[in-house]
């Protein structure tokens, strides 16, 4: 089957506390098989998108997985030889899954999930392309992690605005500590989903749901959604201070007080605080803001290291979404009123150029106040 011989086997079951509705009910416990669930389409067939799909298709056959990309080569290469050539090249993908550059009503209609794992900054695109399609009875679930620079919003309000309450309400927004690499290779991973519709975020979890891929349910959308967005501007940060050469005391500084920044601006526009310490939160800040397989972390290693921003990006080959995020965070936290260093100082060496060095040491050499400040008195 051409199989990666790291990825073990799946097991079809799927265990979860659920009623009829997909909401809690008491402490019935209904045992279902994966293929109780219906097709799947996942939208974008990037390195997210490639690996949830590849996931998808391994738990079971009878679940039909089909990745929708746009450009034509990736499709053939998936539907023929199982691998995509842009992305995760190098992995055998599963056979059963079906790749097409059809996006059209039929195509969302036999299907009752929808995966979207497109960079922020075009999801409005996306949506505007589903919106005649989606219905209420779809289980719609969002991967992206930033904010629209255009408008400032994140993924959540930009889905409400363009489908409505009623549909846009009931979409899920998974998010956490996930590499799609790792994923991919079956290497055990935690993640959250939320959504404003409890039964939405327990749907989603049983389809996810696999030995090494556990989903933990939250309902604060919002602090899931900041979390994911800001803890990339946090990583650039954090990379620049070690392509820089500093050490890991510096490191560490900026990672949690860039947590503090983050809980302010989640705290001030609704997320309940205690989100932060989630996988979402902190879970996901700790991965990205350490690991040289951060996109982000990446980008600010090499910044860091004296290359400039467009020689990075022109290079990178995927989506650094704290890029554009960055943009977008600086001017919300002006709009909204929130104290902003790591964010401001990321601003400053993308988009003001001010040197990554000066940045860097103005950050580490602010006039500390009360740890806390703007998180418990907000
Ligand atoms: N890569 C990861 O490990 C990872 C993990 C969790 C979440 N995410 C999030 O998932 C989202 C996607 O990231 P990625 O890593 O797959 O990015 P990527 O750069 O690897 O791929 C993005 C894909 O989106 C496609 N795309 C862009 N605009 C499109 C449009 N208008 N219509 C259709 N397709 C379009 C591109 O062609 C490409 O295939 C991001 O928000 C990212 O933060 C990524
Ligand atoms: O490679 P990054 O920096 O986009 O991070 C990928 C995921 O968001 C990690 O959870």
């Amino acid at each position: 089957m051409g199989q990666d011989s790291s990825r073990p086997v799946q097991s079809n079951t799927v265990t979860v506390l659920a009623d009829d509705q997909g909401g809690i009910k008491g402490s019935r416990i209904i045992e279902r098989k994966a293929k109780a669930l219906t097709n799947i389409l996942v939208l974008g067939a990037g390195n997210f998108g490639t690996c949830l799909a590849d996931h998808l298709a391994s738990l079971d056959t009878s679940c039909h997985v089909t990745i929708y990309a746009r450009d034509p080569a990736v499709v053939e290469s998936i539907n023929s030889h199982h691998l995509n050539p842009k992305y995760l090249k190098d992995i055998p993908l599963t056979p059963e899954l079906r790749a097409t550059t059809v996006l059209d009503a039929s195509s969302v209609a036999s299907v009752s999930v929808v995966i979207f794992s497109i960079p922020t900054q075009h999801l409005r695109d996306i949506l505007e392309k589903t919106k005649p399609f989606i219905t209420q009875n779809h289980l719609t679930i969002f991967v992206n992690k930033g904010i629209e620079i255009e408008s400032g919003m994140l993924p959540c309000d930009i889905v409400e605005e363009i489908w409505g309450p009623e549909i846009g309400r009931a979409a899920t927004y998974l998010s956490g500590p996930s590499f799609a690499a790792e994923v991919v290779k079956r290497q055990p991973t935690c993640v959250s989903v939320a959504s404003r519709m409890h039964g939405r975020a327990l749907r989603a979890q049983r389809v996810f749901h696999a030995p090494h891929f556990r989903v933990y349910d939250s309902s604060d959308v919002v602090g899931v959604e900041v979390a994911g967005a800001l803890k990339n501007v946090v990583a650039l940060a954090a990379g620049a201070c070690a392509g820089l050469g500093f050490q890991q005391n510096a490191r560490a500084a900026i990672i949690t007080r860039g947590l503090a920044e983050i809980m302010r601006i989640g705290v001030k526009l609704g997320a309940d605080p205690l989100t932060f310490s989630g996988l979402s939160g902190v879970g996901d800040l700790f991965l990205t803001a350490q690991s040289e397989k951060s996109r982000n972390y990446t980008v600010g290693y090499r910044l860091g290291r004296g290359e400039s921003l467009e020689h990075v990006l022109a290079t990178l080959g995927s989506v650094a979404e704290g890029v554009e995020t960055t943009k977008a965070a600086y001017a919300l936290c002006k709009k909204i009123g929130v104290e902003s260093p790591v964010t401001n100082a990321v601003y400053g060496v993308l988009f003001a150029g001010v040197d990554v060095k000066d940045a860097v040491k103005a950050l580490m050499g602010r006039d500390p106040h009360g740890e806390f400040h703007g998180i418990v008195d907000a």
